[in-house]
């Protein structure tokens, strides 16, 4: 039962529109015979002409995977005016939660690594076919940061011919829109048609729908349903959603709201097909209602989308050569200027010259969001820590116009030669990919102007894309998962340069709605690292992240942060949360392996205090003389080195010229100061080198002749140095 995934698309747009949760499954009974009006058409509806469809040059890979296109009928994200989530949940004991200690999760013992494993679901977040290899000419210009776009064209971000961009569109959108009216009517009928229906269910079952089932004499449930049944189930599942809705006009008589939300959980888990375990932590998600509306539209996929590759082509060349294909496409939405949302395709998307040439790459719309909130700048360091198969990392070179340097690091090493593939497809020049753990990082390097964390995850925003997560998911998973990302966002939070004069920003992303894998991650990030803060995202649209929830309490800024749902937004279930970093890690933070120390602030109280690890990088650009020991300069040392000895010897009275061994010590970088022999060490610094006691004293002398003569450079530098060092 609730095992098939309805192909069936989302009714038109808003978030807790009735038809939405109104409709049936595609493989359920059918319903009492319920005369359906078709509603008339103004216009006459008359059969698409579509552009001839040529012929693409079709790889054998692509040949196998790519499938034509069907079209959706959700146009993609629109900024919602209804942003407002109550975290009311289904349960009477929902209010009241004032436990300072529930971001506390009990797992800093528990030893995780890699975990590709365990990052599967979300492995398989983005569309892109990796089979392609690298194609030629990189010569076209990104078209990011032209001017913005007019409300009556929505190609005119991009382009400045509006007479080509009119008929375009006109082309394009003459047979689309034929299509959409069609569709639309007949969802409109279907609509009606189950309303109808629900109203029927709903006089039969009278004002206060019998639910609930009653128990015999023995104490035994009657049932008053058969579950087995699909379209019973379903009218139930209406009927209980009807009565959370307005309890206290529709339930019976002496039943609780935790009874009809116990039954509404039965039901999800048997017409949708989840595991008890993940339905119950999903529905603790919305009201009823909006539940609902999740479970439905995780039914139905998401739009096709892909993303012009600004680095070879502007979106509406790509736009018309793939018009040109028979492809019909619109703009993703006006918050992006590079999506292009797929309605029907006489040619795989996968293999066309265009796909081929790099001039797009397959991506959900949601995957976008991560890399606009970090906003790279061109010239900048960035490091994406969890990158294959690299729709984020080409989108972030893209947008940096190939200038600076991306990292682009996986830990699975298969994934990274995919991500390898689309780094050269697409032209990608400023990129070098890397193959650690992120929980590596910063050590293997750091000090980088921003970090994206698209982190591994459990993958319960797409559920659409794969349904197994709907019984795969144990408990188990949520807290190693957790975990892991934890650990991640600290490594991503240590790999930031704060000083960084444009950037310092890190963001975090999951493809999952879960609040253990979202707003506790980064409840846990601003617990451990006082020195980073929440900042807007910058994204035009989402909902808050909560700031109370089931019991739990986050940071009010948590409201920064934003979700995505496919009910919503008709795009995948997404999380997206931007900090910035405004200081070193400070000494008794906590490190990432899940040692804690004392919160600060608004930030909640944690366990206890252990042995501190800085993994703050050394930045490379500071000045010298603000680094540690970073700006050493050899020839400068030199010089140095060589005024303080024959400063020296003219105090003692001797010619400098006159020795020749104190001239070789000093050219090859040592000497002797009171019996005191200072060398380089092998990393460029210099130690002393005098054991014991001695060592101390001899310090205290070399200081006092820095201080005292003009011959004191070298030593003041490497005391200054060392000091530095140790205070930082
Ligand atoms: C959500 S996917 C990343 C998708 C990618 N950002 C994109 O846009 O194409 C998560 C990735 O994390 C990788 N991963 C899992 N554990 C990791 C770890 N410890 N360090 C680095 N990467 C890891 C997985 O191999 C997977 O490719």
């Amino acid at each position: 039962m609730g095992k098939g995934r309805r192909m069936k698309k989302q009714g038109p747009p808003g978030p807790l529109d009735e038809s939405l949760v109104t409709r049936k499954r595609k493989d359920a009974p059918p319903a009492p015979v319920v005369e359906k009006p078709v509603k008339k058409r103004k216009t006459e509806v008359k059969t698409p002409k579509k552009a001839p469809a040529k012929p693409a040059t079709i790889g054998a890979a692509a040949k196998s995977k790519a499938k034509p296109v069907k079209p959706s009928k959700k146009s993609a994200p629109q900024p919602s005016s209804d942003d407002e989530i109550s975290d009311e949940d289904f349960s009477d004991d929902a209010d009241g939660i004032d436990d300072p200690d529930v971001m506390e999760d009990g797992l800093d013992g528990l030893k995780v690594t890699g975990l590709d494993a365990l990052g599967s679901a979300s492995e398989s977040e983005d569309l892109e076919d990796d089979d392609f290899g690298g194609v030629g000419s990189d010569d076209f210009v990104d078209s990011e940061d032209e001017q913005p776009m007019k409300r009556n064209a929505m190609w005119s971000d991009d382009e400045d011919d509006e007479d080509v961009e009119e008929k375009l569109t006109a082309a394009n959108i003459e047979g689309l829109s034929r299509k959409l009216d069609m569709q639309r009517a007949i969802e409109e009928a279907e609509a009606q048609a189950e309303l109808e229906e629900a109203q029927l269910q709903t006089n039969i079952a009278g004002e206060r729908p019998k639910i609930l089932e009653d128990e015999d004499e023995e104490g035994q449930p009657i049932t008053n349903l058969a579950t087995q049944d699909l379209q019973l189930l379903r009218t139930r599942l209406n009927d209980t959603v009807r009565v959370l809705d307005d309890f206290k006009n529709l339930a019976e008589e002496g039943r609780s709201r935790a009874e009809y939300r116990a039954q509404l959980l039965r039901d999800i888990c048997a017409y949708y097909g989840y595991s008890e375990f993940l339905a119950d932590k999903l529905l603790d998600l919305f009201p009823a209602r909006e539940a609902f509306a999740f479970f439905e539209a995780n039914e139905t996929p998401r739009p096709i989308v892909i993303r012009t590759n600004t680095l070879r082509t502007h979106r509406r060349e790509l736009a018309q050569s793939l018009i040109n294909r028979g492809v019909q496409l619109e703009p993703v939405g006006k918050w992006s200027k590079v999506g292009l949302q797929i309605f029907d395709s006489q040619v795989p998307l996968g293999a066309t010259p265009e796909y081929l040439a790099g001039h797009y790459i397959l991506q959900a719309a949601s995957s976008f969001l991560p890399v606009m909130a970090l906003a790279p700048q061109e010239h900048e360091r960035v490091l994406d820590m969890a990158a294959a198969p690299g729709g984020k990392t080409t989108h972030l070179a893209a947008l940096m116009k190939n200038t600076g340097c991306v990292f682009a690091n996986d830990a699975n090493k298969d994934r990274a030669k995919g991500l390898i593939g689309n780094i050269h497809r697409l032209g990608v020049r400023n990129t070098v990919v890397c193959n650690y753990s992120a929980l590596e990082f910063p050590k293997v390097m750091g000090g980088f102007d921003r970090v994206l964390l698209d982190a591994p995850c459990s993958g319960t925003g797409v559920i659409a894309k794969d349904a197994s997560v709907k019984t795969n998911k144990t408990e188990a998973d949520f807290m190693k998962l957790p975990h892991l990302q934890k650990q991640l966002i600290l490594a991503a939070i240590d790999s930031v340069d704060h000083h960084s004069k444009t950037g310092g920003y890190i963001v975090y992303s999951t493809c999952s709605v879960t609040v253990e894998e979202n707003e506790q991650v980064v409840q846990y990030a601003l617990n451990k690292r006082p020195n980073v803060k929440l900042v807007e995202t910058g994204l035009v649209f989402g909902k808050e992240g909560f700031t109370k929830i089931g019991g739990k309490i986050f940071h009010p800024s948590m409201k920064m942060t934003r979700r995505y749902y496919p009910h919503a937004y008709n795009v995948d279930g997404f999380f997206v949360a931007k900090f910035k970093k405004i200081g070193p890690t400070p000494p008794n933070a906590v490190v990432a392996n899940g040692v804690s120390s004392k919160g600060k602030g608004n930030r909640a109280p944690a366990a206890k205090e252990e042995e501190y690890v800085d993994r703050t990088p050394i930045a490379e650009e500071d000045d010298e003389e603000e680094s540690d020991f970073g700006g050493w300069d050899e020839e400068e040392d030199k010089v140095y080195m060589e005024r303080a000895e024959r400063a020296h010897m003219r105090k003692k009275g001797r010619d400098h010229k006159a020795n020749p061994k104190a001239a070789k010590d000093s050219q090859n970088g040592t000497k002797k100061v009171d019996g005191e022999k200072i060398a380089k060490t092998a990393h460029g610094s210099k130690a002393r080198q005098a054991g014991g006691p001695r060592a101390k004293d001899a310090d205290i002398g070399a200081k006092t002749n820095g201080a005292s003569g003009e011959g004191g450079g070298a030593e003041m530098k490497l005391a200054k140095k060392n000091g530095k060092r140790k205070s930082t």
